[in-house]
């Protein structure tokens, strides 16, 4: 059975589907040193934002098949490190988007009317209704950095409230932000005319320290800056500074350059600034979701099937994926097919889409063609995560090309091994019940589905040749399940293929390469 280390605090929903199909040890707090110890012997990793999954982690553990971020940020996961082991990472990008959305606009009112001030004060007795006058959002300009899911629910709710809506996003469309209601303008012109900011990006190496001490003095006096995205992008250090100095008004924050926060000036501040220990995705509605969608996405893995969320592979919708599945089945027997017929070193492999697949994400139908390439040369090492850094490694040059015109399946795949010891081809095809037929070998049409054991032979057609490889095979107890010729001429080169019952016995193929007419032979396990 296998094993799923949880090692941060996560949702029983999430617990519950695990268990369905793994031993699941609940294990929070772990030090660093504790968790490279004990990561040889799980399977899955699931953990929140506590746990740090370095490249020490990483290395350390030999069999883990998937790491399951339940939630957003993977920044304390070495997804590089990862993705080089073959390991999943899967994230939950949808399950907290309103709690952190919802988080931001608490934060921002709350700063707006110091209700945490407030509530400290008459909880100690006191009653100060003049120290606690605050402003309204009601007309006020709101500054959104990162109009992605986050934002735009920010963007939403800040509509209802009245504000005018500005949001930098470098990778989204004006007509995309004008449909939330936002006008897409530069960071310059946003860090100006805010009078609140709040941030949703990924912290990125272009997103650290994006509010640094330049950009806090372009904003406005009256200005606050709220981030619950990630700590770091606002320089904590900068930011306490222009508070004092009153180049702000204030800010809020749930995130922090070093988490937990532990000393910052920022704590020795007044009214002006809130601070919240990373709560953004802390609501009872948040954390089941995020549970079950990890969770979900670590059972289907160990299940062997492909994660809908993973980051470090190509992602899909999972209706996309759905629509996908057959053809990734097919271009990996494919992949797997030609790397055998092709028997040495590929160097380059050429994937053309016909019809259907021509027009979808043909990504993953390329990384399943890789994967089956490799197949031979990493057995299970080889995954839809690692077979592209893989075959990158290896020097495979990978060619592209696609034409939508439908011929005589709705979609086909051809795939073309070019390598040390020559060129092969093969094309397959979906037939209406999703089952997979080779329908070319080298160029000879034929129309056969991959069996586990098969035979390919080039031969020139003439009387008998068939024969003779039936009695041969006969000879050595070898059963043939079906056979069948394709040739483009009359007596002209031919190919055979059969499907066998049992492997092939050694020294079966050279005696079959002694038959005359026979030009080269191979043996394929599918
Ligand atoms: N405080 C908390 O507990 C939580 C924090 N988060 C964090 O919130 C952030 C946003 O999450 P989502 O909205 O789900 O992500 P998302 O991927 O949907 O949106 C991110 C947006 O940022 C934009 N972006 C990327 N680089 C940018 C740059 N240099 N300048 C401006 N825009 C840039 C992207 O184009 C995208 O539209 C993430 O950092 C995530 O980790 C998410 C959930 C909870
Ligand atoms: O797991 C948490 O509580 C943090 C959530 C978060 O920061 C994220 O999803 O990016």
């Amino acid at each position: 059975m296998s094993k799923v280390l949880v090692s941060d605090p996560i949702d029983q929903a999430g617990i519950d589907i695990l268990s369905q199909v793994a031993q699941v040890d609940v294990k929070t707090g772990l030090p660093a040193e504790e968790l490279v110890r004990i990561i040889p012997d799980y399977d899955a990793l699931m953990i929140r934002s506590e746990t740090r999954v370095t490249q020490e982690v990483i290395a350390a553990a030999k069999q883990l098949k998937i790491i399951g971020r339940a939630g957003v940020g993977v920044d304390n996961v070495d997804v590089p490190a990862a993705t080089r082991q073959g390991i999943v990472v899967v994230n939950s990008p949808e399950g907290n988007t309103i709690a952190a959305a919802e988080h931001a606009i608490a934060l921002m009112l709350s700063l707006s009317r110091s209700i945490p001030d407030a509530n400290t004060s008459i909880k100690s007795g006191k009653w100060e209704r003049k120290l606690f006058v605050g402003t309204e959002v009601y007309k006020k300009t709101l500054g959104i950095v990162g109009l992605g899911k986050i934002g735009s629910h920010v963007a939403a709710v800040a509509k209802t409230m009245g504000m005018k809506l500005l949001a930098f996003d470098p990778f989204i469309s004006t007509e995309r932000a004008e449909n939330i209601g936002c006008r897409l303008v530069d960071m310059d012109l946003l860090l100006r005319e805010a009078d609140y900011i709040t941030l949703h990006i990924p912290k990125t190496p272009e997103t650290t320290h994006l509010i640094n001490a330049e950009a806090l003095a372009k904003m406005k006096p009256t200005a606050r800056i709220i981030n619950c995205a990630r700590g770091g992008i606002i320089d904590e250090v900068a930011l306490a500074e222009a508070i004092k100095e009153g180049k702000i008004a204030g800010a809020a924050l749930d995130v922090f350059e070093k988490e937990p926060l532990g000393e910052s000036p920022l704590c020795a501040m007044g009214k002006q600034v809130i601070l919240t220990p990373h709560l953004g995705a802390s609501t009872a509605e948040a954390q089941v979701n995020v549970a079950i969608d990890v969770a979900e996405q670590i059972r289907d893995v160990l299940l062997g099937l492909p994660a809908r969320s993973a980051v470090n592979i190509p992602g899909l919708y999972p209706d996309v994926l759905e629509k996908l599945k057959p053809y990734l089945r097919l271009a990996e027997t494919l992949g797997n097919l030609v790397s055998q017929l092709a028997g040495g070193r590929v160097e380059s492999l050429n994937v053309h889409l016909q019809g259907e697949l021509a027009t979808n994400d043909s990504k993953p139908i390329v990384i399943a063609a890789l994967k089956g390439l490799l197949y031979q040369a990493l057995r299970e090492r080889v995954n839809y995560v690692n077979a592209g850094i893989e075959a990158k490694e290896r020097g495979i040059r990978v060619i592209e090309t696609r034409d939508n015109a439908v011929r005589d399946y709705a979609g086909s795949l051809h795939l073309e091994a070019k390598g040390s010891l020559g060129e092969h081809s093969v094309t397959g095809a979906l037939l209406g019940d999703g089952e997979i037929h080779i329908t070319d070998i080298n160029d000879f049409p034929i129309n056969v589905p991959p069996t586990h054991y098969m035979l390919f032979t080039l031969h020139r057609d003439m009387p008998g040749i068939i024969g003779k490889i039936g009695s041969l095979l006969g000879s050595f107890n070898v059963n043939i399940a079906s056979m069948q010729v394709g040739r483009k001429i009359v007596r002209g080169d031919a190919v055979m293929v059969l499907s066998l019952d049992d492997p092939l016995p050694e020294g079966v193929l050279d005696e079959i390469l002694k038959v005359p007419g026979i030009r080269d032979a191979y043996t394929v396990t599918l």
